[in-house]
């Protein structure tokens, strides 16, 4: 496990360099993951940055996460786009993780929007589903390895913050008034998320188990990142886009792969990048006080 803690200084310093080269100043952030990437192109007077270039960011190591901070205008926006994750498989701790959405708060966003791609563990979910996140199950977090364990900064937040309002409903009934319009009909869902620390795929005792629980789709992230955003007050929304079904069956010779994942990513790009878009046009504009 990577060892360094990214706190509130090493924050202030990437968003110094931020400002010191790029005029936008961003009020939503994006998070995209795997085999989304591609949203990032459609940000207009785009500012790129490889993480490589500033200071303290991890490297992406995961193929479909390409590893670049795009900063410019997405429907009618002011956005910071990651253009790829960071995932505690990669062994980095959970900390690290979560490292941008720290400094995306610094930077000014109030906003945040995540996109993964997940297996579905509901019988009722097709490969394509788009699942609007309600709530989670987090796996690693129930065992104290979660971003806000260790001592507790106050400058983000309070020691014991809540969870069970992570996901903001008025954007939901905003996505789910978008998805009504671009007639997504049943490929839009609605569901818990549940994150195990992966890399490896789920068993099939594992995935009967989560499915036991309540989750409707399995990943291994986003709920790091979305810990420290409402930590830090940032209001979050979250998709999962279902890239494959969890394997349920003993006897099954279905088996989950990363190409898979990215295929479908590849396919259903068009319809997420619409979700996004038109939700962020919907997005009532930032105002002072948000
Ligand atoms: O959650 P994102 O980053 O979208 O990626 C998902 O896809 C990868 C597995 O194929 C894992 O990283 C899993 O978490
Ligand atoms: N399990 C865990 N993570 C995933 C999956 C899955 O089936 N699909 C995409 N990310």
């Amino acid at each position: 496990m990577e060892g360094k803690t990214l706190g509130y200084e090493q924050c202030e310093q990437a968003v110094t360099w931020l400002r010191d080269h790029s005029q936008h100043r961003p009020s939503v952030g994006i998070v995209l993951g795997s085999g989304h990437s591609a949203l990032a192109d459609q940000v207009i007077k785009a500012d790129i940055f490889s993480y490589a270039d500033i200071p303290h960011f991890p490297r992406s190591t995961v193929p479909g996460h390409v590893g670049r901070l795009v900063l410019g205008e997405l429907g009618g926006h002011t956005c910071v786009v990651m253009q790829g994750r960071f995932h505690m498989y990669e062994g980095y701790s959970a900390n690290t993780v979560v490292f941008p959405v720290r400094v995306m708060k610094l930077l000014g966003v109030h906003t945040l929007l995540l996109t993964n791609a997940a297996g579905g563990l509901n019988p009722e979910y097709n490969v394509g589903d788009i699942m609007l996140v309600k709530d989670h199950i987090f796996l690693p977090g129930l065992a104290a390895h979660g971003p806000l364990v260790g001592p507790n900064d106050e400058r983000f937040g309070p020691r014991f913050p809540s969870t069970s309002d992570a996901y903001d409903p008025e954007l939901r009934a905003i996505a789910r008034a978008v998805a009504k319009e671009l007639k997504f009909g049943q490929r839009l869902r609605e569901g818990v998320y549940v994150m195990e620390g992966g890399p490896a795929f789920e068993s099939v005792a594992e995935c009967r188990m989560l499915k036991l629980m309540g989750g409707d789709a399995v990943g291994m992230s986003t709920v790091p990142e979305v810990h420290v955003a409402r930590h830090c007050g940032i209001r979050v929304f979250a998709i999962s886009l279902i890239t494959n079904l969890a394997v349920l069956e003993f006897d099954s010779p279905q088996r989950a792969t990363h190409a898979e994942v990215l295929e479908t990513g590849q396919r259903s790009a068009a319809n997420i990048q619409q979700l996004i878009i038109n939700l962020l046009t919907c997005m009532p504009p930032p105002t002072p006080s948000d």
